[in-house]
């Protein structure tokens, strides 16, 4: 095993080369060279695993042998070990055909923790190994930059600069990450929106005399170990829905911004996992609806919305679901982000569309419809969803045949999201992690969107 970009450019890179480079030199991202295929007996004896046993099993398909085994076992149990839920992400029924898998019993109450735990803990190794120094830049719509922070906040080696839009995340979000006092991190809150805060990300990580000069580290979905890492969960969740349902086709409804969650699931089925129907569920900025209702993949207006995490135009992974799409082609691949880049719109060939169609749905939830939403849920099965997981049950309820099973990946807290629930007129006590929030102090340092801005921002940070 080993890795190759999706433009074609850059190969033959290891495992931890590969968390090291986060964005592929060439400007794609990074993807194995095959998949590996695990077989239905396999998969059988893997059904009783642990979360962690899984993990490990997943995982150890592409490490490649680099990491000891025994080193590999301890990452993972560490990484696990902040959750509050035994089971990790535990699988909840709440109506005869539907489950809702939890993902959000982290440190920072939402899904990337599973994935940002692990790789935090996997970036303190390999600074410690290898004398590595880690400067980690990240680009956060609210949950991905609050947990990476978690994951590396104090820790020897390594400085984090987090950029998130200014005042489009939520209350309970900005606080998770700029409350941290820890002189390792550094938040800066953008004048922009979060696809301001990833173009500069890009920007500056295909540069690679910048990149590494400073050791830039990538903890977005750009980094292949945040999709591996992610991929876990629907193995798990699978899993014990065959339990409860044994022989059952699964469908998975996704909430999704930057097509990071939902290609782990895609992942996992080209790996043998029998995964239906993938449901993509998104909110009022459904470029990637649109993608796969018509086949046209273009930014539209940005829209503030109740589901914040998800207000995204450009969706970084989308380009390695291009790339299988395209037949693994990845001249043909270059060459529509080219397009992209110049014409800011791509179109695929209605037989492309045929296969987008057979592997997903998609459905853009609006606003109204993600209160509803909320507020059914609650009144008629007392569970209370958070606004991107109510997304993904709407859409649910919108693709899935009612005969047919579906998980919906709640990806996270509700409490994480009080001004949306409040709009509902329910009233939530927040976990005592969240409630301590409000009483400290915040740093972070208001600046504009531009990539000199932040060029200067971070020369100082890293020099300090
Ligand atoms: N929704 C994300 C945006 C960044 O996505 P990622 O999966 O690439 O980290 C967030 O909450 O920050």
């Amino acid at each position: 095993m080993n890795f190759i970009s999706t433009r074609g450019k850059t190969a033959g890179i290891g495992f931890i080369d590969t968390v090291l480079m986060g964005l592929a030199d060439d400007g794609g991202l990074l993807i194995p060279n095959e998949i590996p295929h695990i077989s239905a007996a396999r998969l059988k004896e893997m059904e009783s695993l642990s979360y962690q046993d899984l993990a490990y099993e997943v995982f150890s398909y592409y490490t490649n042998n680099e990491i000891p085994d025994e080193d590999l076992k301890d990452l993972i149990r560490q990484s696990y070990a902040t959750f509050r839920d035994p089971e990790v992400t535990p699988v909840k029924k709440l109506t005869d055909n539907m489950y809702v898998m939890e993902l959000f019993h982290g440190p920072t109450f939402a899904f990337k923790d599973v994935a940002l735990q692990f790789l935090g803990n996997l970036y303190a190794y390999v600074s410690k190994k290898q004398n590595e120094i880690i400067h980690i830049l990240g680009a956060t719509s609210g949950d991905t930059g609050a947990s990476a922070i978690e994951g590396v906040r104090g820790k020897e080696g390594i400085r984090i600069c987090i950029l998130h839009p200014h005042q489009k995340v939520s209350r309970v979000q900005e606080l998770q990450m700029t409350t941290v006092d820890d002189e390792n991190v550094l938040n800066l809150s953008v004048e922009g929106t979060f696809d301001d805060c990833q173009r500069i990300i890009k920007d500056l990580f295909a540069d690679v005399p910048f990149k590494t000069k400073y050791h830039l580290r990538a903890i977005n979905s750009i980094n292949f170990v945040r999709i591996l890492a992610q991929t876990v969960y629907y193995f798990y969740a699978y899993f014990r829905v065959q339990k409860d349902k044994p022989g059952a086709k699964v469908n998975f409804s996704v909430p999704t911004g930057n097509f990071g969650d939902i290609f782990a699931g895609y992942l996992a089925k080209r790996m043998g996992l029998p995964v239906n129907k993938l449901i993509l569920a998104t909110n009022e900025n459904n470029i990637l609806e649109r993608f796969v209702l018509e086949g046209v993949y273009r930014p539209g207006e940005f829209k503030s919305t109740h589901s914040p995490s998800m207000d995204i135009q450009v969706a970084s992974n989308f380009e390695r679901y291009l790339y299988y799409l395209l037949g693994e082609n990845p001249q043909q691949a270059a060459a529509y982000m080219e397009g992209f880049k110049t014409d800011g719109v791509i179109t695929i060939a209605p037989e492309l569309l045929s296969r987008v169609q057979a592997d997903f749905a998609a459905h853009g939830v609006g606003g109204e419809e993600c209160l509803a939403t909320i507020g059914s849920y609650y009144r008629e099965h007392g569970y209370l969803l958070d606004p991107h997981t109510a997304c993904g049950v709407a859409a649910y309820e919108k693709c899935s045949p009612a005969e047919e099973v579906c998980v919906t990946l709640s990806t996270a807290h509700p409490a994480k999201f009080n001004e949306s629930i409040e709009l509902v007129g329910i009233e939530q006590t927040y976990p005592q992690p969240i409630q301590d929030l409000f009483a400290k102090p915040q740093h972070q340092e208001i600046v504009d969107s531009s990539v000199e801005e932040i060029v200067r921002r971070l020369e100082s940070f890293y020099t300090k």
